[in-house]
């Protein structure tokens, strides 16, 4: 792979949308820098270098106050980038690791103290090659306590994966509520699966996220502003305001054909939570219990 792509804004606009105090972005990555922490050979993409540098940097220009840093699938399972962006934080990140589900208690201790707070399982395969769910299933019966499983698969294998979920023993967060197709609407076969799930246990949780993947025009969605994103996910928010986590996905893996303005990513926030007690859940109260729960 000799082109390295870059798929997040230059400058990306200061938000209408101001977060309230202690605000954590929940869901971002850090891309290398490559020299010091090489991709996965298995990258599906090989991104432009994006560090901890410029994550805080767009922290502060957002008005976000954490991050919960998410390994991204291009580093494979070195989750070196992301526990060095952590150690640079000044306790102002906590992170989600992928790991080989053969790891050690040792080292699954050391994640803890390097700031991880959960391991992420990816189902996607335009990212991963394979993800062993019976390998997977062994791992989670032994992390540190007080972690969560992170889980990322798209909406038309939900209902086969469920078996596999009900089998996991703590918290699960699912990424961007698992891809529905957000032009279906609140109400539709996408929506109403995912509910269903969220039913099935009151420690399901999700991040009502990457509205500029769900609605982008190259899926058939409008693109920026995301109506149908904001349209569909609002009623979610508001049914489930205590199982809810929001990150702005940067630095958008992938998304380099269309790339979004973060700033218009977080004015999002407010359609989709429209009070500032569903803001406060969302951004610090929720947030703070998954990966900040020693100072809750
Ligand atoms: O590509 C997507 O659909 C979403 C991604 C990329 C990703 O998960 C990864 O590269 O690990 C995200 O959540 O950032």
């Amino acid at each position: 792979m000799s082109d390295r792509i870059t798929s997040w804004h230059p400058n990306p606009s200061k938000p209408g949308y101001t977060p309230p105090a202690g605000a954590v972005d929940a869901h971002c990555h850090v891309f290398g820098p490559m020299a010091q922490f090489p991709f996965s050979p298995k990258a599906k993409y090989l991104p432009e270098d994006a560090g901890p540098d410029m994550l805080f940097a767009l922290r502060d220009h957002l008005g976000f106050e954490k991050n919960v840093i998410v390994q991204a699938s291009c580093h494979g399972t070195d989750n070196a980038a992301t526990l060095d962006a952590i150690a640079k934080s000044n306790g102002k990140a906590r992170g989600v690791a992928v790991v080989d589900p053969a790891i050690s208690e040792d080292e699954l201790a050391k994640l803890h103290e390097g700031g991880i707070r959960g391991i992420r399982f990816n189902f996607l395969k335009r990212l991963v090659d394979n993800a062993p769910k019976d390998k997977f299933l062994e791992v989670a019966q032994r992390l540190p306590k007080g972690w969560h499983v992170v889980i990322y698969f798209e909406a038309d294998i939900l209902e086969e994966m469920r078996p596999f979920m009900e089998a996991i023993p703590v918290p699960l967060v699912v990424d961007h509520m698992g891809r529905p197709d957000v032009t279906q609407g609140p109400d539709g076969p996408d929506m109403r699966a995912f509910r269903s799930l969220l039913e099935s246990r009151d420690d399901i949780w999700f991040k009502p996220t990457c509205p500029d993947r769900l609605d982008a025009r190259k899926e058939g969605g409008m693109g920026d502003p995301w109506d149908n994103f904001a349209k569909a996910v609002a009623p979610l928010v508001a049914d489930y305001p205590d199982r809810c986590i929001w990150g702005t996905d940067w630095p958008h893996p992938n998304m380099q054909d269309e790339v979004p303005d973060d700033g218009h990513v977080v004015d999002m926030i407010p359609r989709i939570a429209p009070t500032p007690e569903l803001q406060t859940k969302l951004l610090v109260a929720n947030p703070n219990r998954l990966y900040w729960a020693e100072q809750t």
